[in-house]
């Protein structure tokens, strides 16, 4: 088995904000992330394959292909975006890694497995910042 790999970039903003909670326990809790007026991120996102070559091509999956489905079913929802206000599918959530990456991971797993005859999407890796990352590997 092999693990292929495609890393893609967006830029977005948010806030860690829970509206339940005083400004003052956001604060504490989240610091500068709580920004009222947002901030925002580069975010790269991997999205790592494993499976078989297929013997006439060599590819477990070709990675063009697998670029432009994280592009549009992904990247393009998110990129430029504000993640609290403009993207569908985190309403309601917290803007977190974690809730990203889950989130990633619903939409990528039936696409990707469709491209990938003798495999499967592995893992996501969400970098938030250089320092902050989170892996996803499903639920299973
Ligand atoms: N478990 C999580 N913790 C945090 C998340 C998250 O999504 N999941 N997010 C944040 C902030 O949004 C952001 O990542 C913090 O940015 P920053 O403090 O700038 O992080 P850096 O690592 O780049 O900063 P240094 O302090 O210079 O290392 C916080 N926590």
């Amino acid at each position: 088995m092999v693990h292929v790999c495609r890393k893609e970039h967006f830029n977005a903003a948010h806030k860690l904000w829970n509206p339940n909670w005083s400004e003052e326990k956001n604060k504490e809790v989240f610091g500068p992330c709580s920004n009222v007026n947002w901030h925002g991120h580069n975010f790269e996102l991997i999205v790592t394959v494993k499976g078989l070559p297929d013997p006439e091509t060599g590819f477990v999956v070709d990675l063009k292909e697998l670029s432009r489905l994280i592009k549009t079913l992904v990247i393009d929802k998110v990129d430029h975006k504000n993640l609290n206000m403009d993207v569908d599918f985190m309403l309601g959530k917290m803007a977190s890694c974690e809730n990203l990456v889950m989130e990633f991971w619903k939409i990528l797993e039936p696409a990707v497995n469709a491209i990938v005859p003798n495999g499967h999407l592995y893992k996501l890796t969400l970098y938030e910042t250089p320092r902050n990352f989170v892996e996803y590997f499903g639920e299973g």
